[in-house]
C-alpha cells in the first residue's frame, strides 16, 4: 500500500465502542452488526459471539473487550472498515470499558426502551463523554410490550444532556433498525486522525498469553505505519522485539501486511516476557522512534482484597505462573505473596467487585486447572497507630494489636441508586441500616428517582447490591465511586475452631454489627463445617472476649463403610464427589474447613 492508498483508506475508518448499562443490548447490538455486514456466515453465527470466554456465555455476560474488523458497504457506494470494540457493562469491570473508549473515536449508546437510563448507562457514557467521543444514542428493545421510546429520549436528553432527537430505535432480537445504525456510523463517527508519516505510537489496550506465539497484544495505531519484520521498543518497558505478524480480528485472526494510524489490530513479535508487555505502554519503533510515549491509563485501585491459596500447597508456583498470565489480560488484577497460618503459601489478591473475584478464580480454575481456597473479600482500611504510623490493612488477620491502635478509617463510596418513586422509602431505610449518609436526591422524571449517599465500601460489598435488588423488586440500578476514607468504630472479630485461631477467617466489621455478625457466623460455620468424630467448638472473639459460640457435634456412625457396599455405580459416583469435595477443602488443625466457610462471612442471617 502506498501512502496515497493509505491516506484514502483512513477516510474510510470508523472505530467506535459500544456502551450501555448491563443487559440493555451491547452484545446482540454486536451480533447483529457482524451479521448485516456479512462478516460471520450465518452457520458461524452463534449468539454473542463476541463472548468468547466459555464463562462469559455460560453468564450471559461480557467480561472483557473484544475488537473486531467488520467491513461496510454504504449507501455512498463506498466500502468502511469498521473497528468493533465490545465492552462490558457491570460496574466491575468499567476499567476495561474506560480502556476501550481510549481506542475509540465515537461510542454507540445503547439504552433499554422499557427501562431507560440506568446508573452505569451515566457511568459509561461519562467515561465517552470525558474521552470526547462522539456519542451514537440508540434506544433497543423497542418490541419489548413496555417499551417507550420517547420518554426514553426524553430522559437521555434530560438526564444526560445529550441530544437524541434523531436517536435509533432498534430491537436487535428482531433486526430492527440495525441498517440505520450502520448508516449513522458512517456519518456521525468521525474518520480516526493520525499522521501515517510521523513516529510509530501505538497504545497496548489489551493483551493475553498465547502458548505458541507469546504475547499477543491489541494495539490502537495513533501516528505511524507498523509491519513485520520491523523493530519495535515499548516505551515504558523499555524492552525491544522483532514484530513476526500483524492483523485484525474479523473475528478470526486475519494477517495483515501492515498496521497504519487509526487502525486496531493485533501484534505478535514472540514476547516471551509478560512483564514486557503491559497495557498502557506505547509500541514504537527502535529506529527515528516516537518523541514520547502516550498518557496510557490511570493505575486502577482494587476495591476489595482477599486471599488465594492452592489447596494443594505445591501449586504454589502454578498460582503465581497463572496470575501473571491473568494479569497481562486483565491488568486491574493485582496480587502479592502472603502467608496464612491456616492455609500455607498463596497471594493477597486485589479486584474490582465482588464479581470480578469470583471471575477471576473461576478463570483460573478453568483456564489453569487449578484448586483454589478462596478467603473473604476485605476492603483495604487504614489503621493509624500510637505511634504516629498509618498501617494499611487489606487482610483482616494484619491488624495490629488493640493497644496500638488510636484510630481506623475505612473506605467509603458515593453510592448513585435510580429508582422508581414507589420503592425511594424502602431504598433509603435499606442505606441507612447499612450506616449510608444521605447526599442528594433528584427526579430523573415523574416516576423515577436518583439518590445518592456516603456508603461504607464494606457494606456495599457485604449484601446491600443483594438487598437492595430483593427490596426494589429489581428494579434499582447502583453505582458507586471511592469518595474517601473516615474514620470509624471498628473491630476485628477472630474465629476459633476447636479452640485455635483461623487466621484465615478473621474479619473486621462496625462494632454495632460486631455481635450479630458473629453470632451469623458461628451458626454458619457449624452448617457447613463437616462433622468428625469429637465435638467441635466454634467460637468468634473480640480480642480475648469470646462473643458468640456453636457447637459441631461429633457423629457415631461411619458413614464411608456405605461406599464399600452397594451397587457399583452409586459407588463411583459417592467416590467421585468425595473426591470433588475433598478439592476445595483444607486442613486446618484437626478440622476440614471447606471452602464455603471462608465465605460464610458474606452471607446474612437470611440466607
Ligand atoms: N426483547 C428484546 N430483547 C433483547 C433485545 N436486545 C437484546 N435483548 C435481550 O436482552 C438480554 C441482554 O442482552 P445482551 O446483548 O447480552 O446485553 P449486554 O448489554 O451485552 O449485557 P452485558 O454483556 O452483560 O453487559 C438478552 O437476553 C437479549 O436476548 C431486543 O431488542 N429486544
Amino acid at each position: 500500500m502506498n501512502i496515497e492508498e493509505m491516506q484514502a483508506r483512513q477516510k474510510h475508518i470508523r472505530n467506535f465502542s459500544i456502551v450501555a448499562h448491563i443487559d440493555h443490548g451491547k452484545s446482540t447490538i454486536s451480533d447483529r452488526i457482524l451479521e448485516a455486514t456479512h462478516t460471520v456466515t450465518e452457520r458461524e453465527m452463534q449468539d454473542q459471539l463476541l463472548d468468547t470466554m466459555d464463562l462469559e456465555r455460560e453468564r450471559g455476560i461480557t467480561i472483557k473487550m473484544n475488537a473486531v474488523e467488520v467491513h461496510y458497504h454504504a449507501k455512498d457506494g463506498e466500502n468502511y472498515i469498521f473497528h468493533l470494540v465490545d465492552t462490558p457493562g457491570h460496574v466491575d469491570f468499567s476499567y476495561e470499558v474506560s480502556r476501550s473508549l481510549a481506542a475509540a473515536d465515537g461510542a454507540i449508546l445503547v439504552v433499554d426502551a422499557a427501562q431507560g437510563v440506568e446508573a452505569q448507562t451515566l457511568a459509561n457514557v461519562y467515561l465517552a463523554i470525558e474521552n470526547d467521543l462522539e456519542i451514537l444514542p440508540v434506544i433497543n428493545k423497542i418490541d419489548l410490550p413496555a417499551a417507550d421510546p420517547e420518554a426514553v429520549r426524553t430522559e437521555i436528553e434530560d438526564v444526560i444532556g445529550i441530544d437524541a432527537s434523531d436517536a435509533v430505535l432498534a430491537s436487535a432480537k428482531k433486526g430492527v433498525g440495525i441498517p440505520e445504525l450502520l448508516e449513522k456510523i458512517v456519518t456521525d463517527v468521525p474518520a480516526p486522525q493520525g499522521d501515517l508519516d510521523a513516529p510509530l505510537q501505538a497504545l497496548i489496550f489489551d493483551s493475553a498469553y498465547d502458548s505458541y506465539r507469546g504475547v499477543i497484544l491489541t494495539v490502537r495505531v495513533m501516528s505511524g505505519v507498523l509491519r513485520p519484520g520491523e523493530k519495535i521498543k515499548f516505551m515504558n518497558s523499555g524492552a525491544e522485539y522483532e514484530v513476526t505478524e500483524v492483523g485484525v480480528n474479523s473475528p478470526m485472526p486475519i494477517k495483515r501486511e501492515l498496521l497504519m494510524a487509526g487502525d486496531i489490530g493485533y501484534v505478535a513479535a514472540s514476547i516471551k516476557n509478560i512483564r514486557d508487555a503491559r497495557p498502557g505502554d506505547t509500541l514504537t519503533h527502535v529506529k527515528q522512534p516516537a518523541m514520547e510515549p502516550l498518557p496510557g491509563y490511570q493505575p486502577m485501585t482494587p476495591m476489595v482484597y482477599s486471599g488465594l491459596y492452592p489447596t494443594d500447597n505445591a501449586k504454589y508456583n502454578d498460582l503465581r505462573d497463572a496470575l501473571e498470565k491473568l494479569q497481562l489480560n486483565d491488568a486491574s488484577l493485582e496480587f502479592e505473596p502472603e502467608t496464612s497460618q491456616a492455609l500455607g503459601f498463596g497471594f493477597r489478591t486485589g479486584f474490582l467487585g465482588l464479581l470480578h473475584m469470583d471471575v477471576i478464580q473461576e478463570r483460573l480454575e478453568r483456564e489453569f486447572d487449578l484448586d483454589l481456597i478462596t478467603t473473604a473479600p476485605s476492603v483495604t482500611y487504614h489503621a493509624y497507630t500510637t505511634d504516629g504510623e498509618m498501617v494499611e490493612v487489606a487482610n483482616p488477620s494484619e491488624l495490629p494489636e488493640v493497644s496500638e491502635i488510636k484510630y481506623i478509617e475505612e473506605p467509603f463510596v458515593l453510592a448513585q441508586i435510580m429508582v422508581p418513586n414507589d420503592y425511594v422509602g424502602a431504598v433509603m431505610e435499606l442505606a441507612q441500616s447499612k450506616r449510608g449518609e444521605f447526599d442528594t436526591m433528584d427526579y430523573l422524571d415523574e416516576n423515577r428517582v436518583n439518590v445518592k449517599y456516603y456508603m461504607p465500601l464494606s457494606e456495599i460489598i457485604f449484601d446491600f447490591f443483594d438487598k437492595l435488588k430483593s427490596n426494589t423488586r429489581g428494579y434499582a440500578s447502583l453505582d458507586y465511586e471511592l469518595s474517601g476514607y473516615r474514620q470509624s468504630e471498628l473491630v476485628k472479630i477472630d474465629i476459633l475452631l476447636n479452640n485455635e485461631k483461623v487466621d484465615a477467617l478473621s474479619f473486621i466489621v462496625h462494632r454495632d454489627f460486631a455481635q450479630e455478625r458473629s453470632r451469623v457466623i458461628t451458626k454458619k460455620l457449624k452448617e457447613i463445617i463437616p462433622r468428625r468424630n469429637f465435638e467441635i467448638p466454634v467460637q468468634a472473639a473480640v480480642g480475648s472476649k469470646i462473643v458468640a459460640r456453636s457447637t459441631i457435634k461429633a457423629y457415631r456412625k461411619d458413614v464411608t463403610s456405605r461406599i464399600h457396599t452397594g451397587d457399583p455405580d452409586r459407588r463411583a459416583k459417592l467416590l467421585d464427589k468425595q473426591k470433588r469435595g475433598k478439592k476445595r477443602m483444607k486442613a486446618v488443625g484437626t478440622v476440614e474447613v471447606p471452602q464455603e466457610a471462608f465465605m460464610a462471612v458474606l452471607k446474612s442471617d437470611e440466607e
